[in-house]
């Protein structure tokens, strides 16, 4: 069974149409890159995926579960981290942990396990009792990354992961998300860095005005092709300043 199963995904909003006719399938066990420019329709997708928002038209399958029919299902047994959320300024990590700890069901002692664990391998083990109004943008991000897999998901979707982090705590995380997957477990994230994509990313759907224009396994790219090279041919009137949104 595929982690992730899309079949003719439309979705608009009024006349506004964020992801036109998107069919994909990602298997468990990949680490799978969603990329494309600003507006392209990956949040979109991200967001249906995950039950948030209802498609036009479309069948789509994670883990086995219809996410229009049982969104509450599939957010159980996903991690989910939105770009630019932060834990709550009011609280500690340690107590935003705890607090995911027990939405996700999860017994005491393995959320105080993996809270050590987690700071530990993202380096933020001093700020664990700091009132997270007072933790830089980095740091926030960091214990949003350690809260969307505490309860150790099959399946993660995650936006854009590298942002606000410095390149000693970005390399952290790539061998993290590495790891994450080497150990079995389904990544998506969602990108507009086509270097990032193409450095972590075992495969990479480019999508562009809300369809899939390309898919692609970086490390098998023939001769001197690059992820670039195939994303600027896609989404070639970027580079115009006629493309996307951005
Ligand atoms: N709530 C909304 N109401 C109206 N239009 C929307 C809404 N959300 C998204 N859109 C439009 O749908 C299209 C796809 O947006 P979406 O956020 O899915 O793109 P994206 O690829 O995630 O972009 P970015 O990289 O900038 O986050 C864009 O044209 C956007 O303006």
């Amino acid at each position: 069974m595929p982690a992730i199963q899309i079949e003719s995904f439309r979705k608009s909003y009024g006349d506004v149409t964020a992801v036109g006719d998107l069919s994909l399938s990602v298997a468990e066990g990949e680490l799978f890159g969603l990329l494309g420019p600003n507006g392209a329709g990956k949040t979109t997708t991200m967001e249906t995926l995950t039950g948030q928002l209802v498609p036009d038209g479309g069948e789509i399958s994670v883990l086995g579960v219809d996410p229009v029919a049982h969104p509450t299902r599939v957010r159980e047994r996903v991690g989910i981290l939105p770009e630019k959320e932060s834990p709550p300024s009011f609280m500690t990590p340690r107590e935003y942990f705890e607090f995911v700890g027990a939405v996700r069901d999860l017994a005491s002692e393995t959320v105080d396990e993996r809270i050590e664990r987690w700071a530990d391998r993202l380096g933020f083990a001093a700020k664990l009792d700091t009132m997270a109004t007072d933790l830089s943008r980095g740091q926030q991000q960091k214990v949003m990354i350690a809260g969307a897999f505490l309860h150790e998901p099959a399946l993660v979707f995650i936006d854009e992961p590298l942002a606000n982090l410095d390149p000693i705590v970005q390399e952290r995380v790539k061998r993290f998300l590495r790891d994450y997957r080497d150990a079995g477990n389904t990544v998506v994230l969602t990108t507009h860095d086509v270097d990032v994509a193409a450095e972590l990313c075992s495969r990479v759907g480019i999508v562009y005005e809300g369809g899939l224009v390309a898919d692609v396994r970086p490390p098998d790219l023939p001769g001197e092709e690059t992820l670039l090279d195939v994303f600027l041919d896609r989404v070639d009137a970027t580079v115009d300043g006629v493309a996307g949104d951005a």
